[in-house]
């Protein structure tokens, strides 16, 4: 584990172009420029090939897109394939509504993502096994969580990240989970965004992208985890804003301190 990935994010402040939902865009933005990037969205196609040449790094929010805009992600995706850009796919609600789950599985016929982030729900429907989502949230399920990541991973030839209250990431042979968090990211909209677009950071900074992957979950939970840890009953919309200042300035040494993965 790279959590000193950090300091180097921070130095470099790579560009992130997000195709965002409307929903979580500004936690996104905001979220990643806490953090240490320089995030940049985009819906117009004419400028799609400018913005990913001027990118580190690509994330695409499959959250709440009208066709027009499929048009726009797939383009995005190509483009980012074809300029060696690495490319982030957050597959929101693909486990619970059937047009995502094709829209998406058809995006995945024209591009090569090099990580796929969503929670059991969407993971289990992209791997093709049976998992009952709820909406945008994970739902219920009893599949091995692992067994799920690996499938998906190895479907689409890619880094998969499961989060939850453990995050899974794996390329399909080498697999590390990650045990920090705090069940205050379940009352914030937007916390699987963010760490979607914030995987694209650190991919934007370290080649080895599985190695990215399982960095951003852990820096991201545990800082999480750390705010959950100020005061004894926190509220949603106070842990939004101090994840916001946390996301700022917690050091690697602090992260260190409280790493949980094996
Ligand atoms: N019960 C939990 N305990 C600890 N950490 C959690 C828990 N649930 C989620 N997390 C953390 O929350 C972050 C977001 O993951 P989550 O799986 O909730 O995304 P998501 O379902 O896509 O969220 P959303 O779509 O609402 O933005 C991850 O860092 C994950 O580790
Ligand atoms: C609530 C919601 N609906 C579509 S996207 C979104 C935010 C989570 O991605
Ligand atoms: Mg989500």
């Amino acid at each position: 584990m790279k959590i000193a990935l950090l300091d180097q994010l921070r130095e470099q402040n790579p560009i992130v172009f997000n195709i965002s939902n409307f929903v979580t865009v500004q936690d996104v933005a905001n979220g990643l420029n806490a953090l240490g990037a320089s995030p940049i969205m985009s819906e117009e196609v004419a400028e799609a090939d400018e913005m990913v040449g001027l990118a580190g790094a690509v994330c695409l929010n499959l959250g709440a897109f009208t066709l027009p805009q499929v048009k726009q992600i797939t383009t995005v995706g190509q483009l980012a394939n074809r300029q060696h850009k690495p490319l982030v796919i957050d597959p929101v609600a693909v486990g619970a509504v059937r047009f995502r789950a094709q829209v998406a599985t058809e995006l995945l016929q024209t591009i090569d993502p090099d990580v796929i982030r969503g929670n059991a729900g969407e993971i289990a429907a992209l791997a093709g096994l049976d998992w009952q989502a709820k909406g945008i949230d994970a739902g219920q399920g009893s599949g091995d969580l692992v067994t799920i990541a690996q499938t998906c991973a190895r479907k689409h030839h890619c880094v998969v990240i499961l989060s939850g209250p453990t995050d899974v990431i794996t390329d399909g042979q080498r697999t590390v989970q990650v045990d920090n968090g705090t069940p205050l990211f379940q009352t914030h909209v937007g916390s699987g965004d963010m760490l979607s677009s914030i995987v694209a950071a650190f991919c934007a900074v370290e080649p080895d992208t599985f190695e990215a992957a399982q960095t951003a979950c852990l820096v991201f939970a545990a800082i999480g985890q750390r705010v959950a840890g100020t005061a004894e009953r926190m509220g949603a919309g106070t842990f939004i804003t101090k994840l916001m200042d946390a996301l700022q300035f917690t050091t690697v040494a602090e992260i260190e301190a409280v790493a949980a993965y094996k």
